[in-house]
């Protein structure tokens, strides 16, 4: 449904997307995840084609970007990142002049319109004037815009960005709506864990480059192969940290101030039950023996970092 293969853009010298590829199937919801700069809206205007690519290619609902934008504009409800609304305008009158200018008829404007309002929750508000909303209604207003045409294709460039942690939730609860509803939807936002819990696939983005491709699940195991292992002992701290140190799988081991040890563990859940047999075999004084629970936010921040590092 959206597939982009080795797509790059390049400002002068400068390349913001660097042969980027994945793929969206129909009616399911992908994410793309990534710091400031990483390039999202760049692959978000391509796909939208507000922005032509220096190579690679954008196919969205089986049509090429380059070779017949406005097909694909037929098909997409866009949302940018930052949006003007028409301040002058009412809540009904605003989406009034959208639906006209994809040539809604004013029946079909008329149908349309009291239902997008329910779906944003925005009904009680459709005689206000655009500029009197919050910033959350102004955003959930330009979502119903993004809808008027009833397209099959969602780009949602950061649509939970700028809002309180209310305005938040309402916004995924909208956003979980339109998943329901069997729409096919790429959404961005540079908070992985915001982005788990409603999509299908999730692709991490750094410096315009794909780095993590997959299910929540996946990019959470993935990243879990390496675990960190925590120990806490009631006495002989230095016994304990030379115990671990001289383990095969174990990587990076601290001995804190406080006497508790913290490592990397390389080795399988097989393995690391027997490590802890053997210590307590080897009578060691152990208080504790934890894995420690990684947060999607740790394993964002842990795939950015490698690649920050390579
Ligand atoms: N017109 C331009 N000319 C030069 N560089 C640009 C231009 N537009 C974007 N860039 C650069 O390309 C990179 C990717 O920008 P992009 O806006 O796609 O990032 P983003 O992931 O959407 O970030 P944000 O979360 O801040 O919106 C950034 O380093 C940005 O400075």
């Amino acid at each position: 449904m959206i597939e982009t293969i080795n797509l790059t853009k390049s400002y002068g010298s400068f390349t913001a997307l660097n042969q980027l590829n994945i793929e969206v199937k129909k009616g399911t919801v992908y994410g793309l995840v990534g710091q400031n700069g990483a390039g999202k809206s760049t692959t978000f205007q391509i796909l939208s084609t507000l922005m032509t690519p220096t190579s690679g290619t954008a196919i969205v609902d089986g049509i090429d970007v380059v070779e017949n934008p406005a097909e694909v504009r037929r098909r997409i409800g866009y949302m940018p990142d930052f949006f003007g609304v028409y301040d002058q305008f009412r809540v009904t009158e605003y989406l009034d002049f959208y639906g006209a200018s994809y040539g809604l008829t004013l029946m079909e404007r008329k149908k349309v319109i009291p239902k997008l309002l329910e779906l944003v929750n925005l009904s009680n508000k459709r005689n206000e004037y655009v500029d009197v909303l919050s910033r959350g209604m102004k955003q959930r207003l330009c979502l119903a815009r993004c809808l008027i045409h009833d397209p099959q294709v969602l780009i949602l460039d950061e649509p939970a960005s700028g809002l309180d942690p209310r305005a938040r939730i309402e916004m995924r609860e909208t956003l979980k709506n339109l998943k329901s509803m069997n729409k096919t939807i790429i959404i961005s936002s540079h908070i992985l864990p915001e982005l788990a819990e409603m999509c299908d696939q999730i692709g991490v983005v750094d410096h315009g480059k794909l780095v993590a491709n997959g299910s929540v699940i996946e990019i959470h195991d993935k990243l879990q192969q390496q675990k960190v292992i925590q120990v806490r002992t009631f006495n002989r701290h230095e016994d304990v940290f030379a115990f671990f140190k001289n383990e095969h799988d174990v990587l990076d081991i601290q001995l804190h101030e406080d006497g508790g040890i913290e490592f990397e563990y390389k080795g399988s859940d097989y393995q690391q039950q027997d490590l802890l047999k053997r210590a307590i075999q080897a009578d060691l004084p152990l208080l504790g023996f934890n894995q420690v629970e990684t947060d999607l936010e740790d394993i964002f921040m842990d795939i950015t970092k490698e690649v920050e590092n390579k």
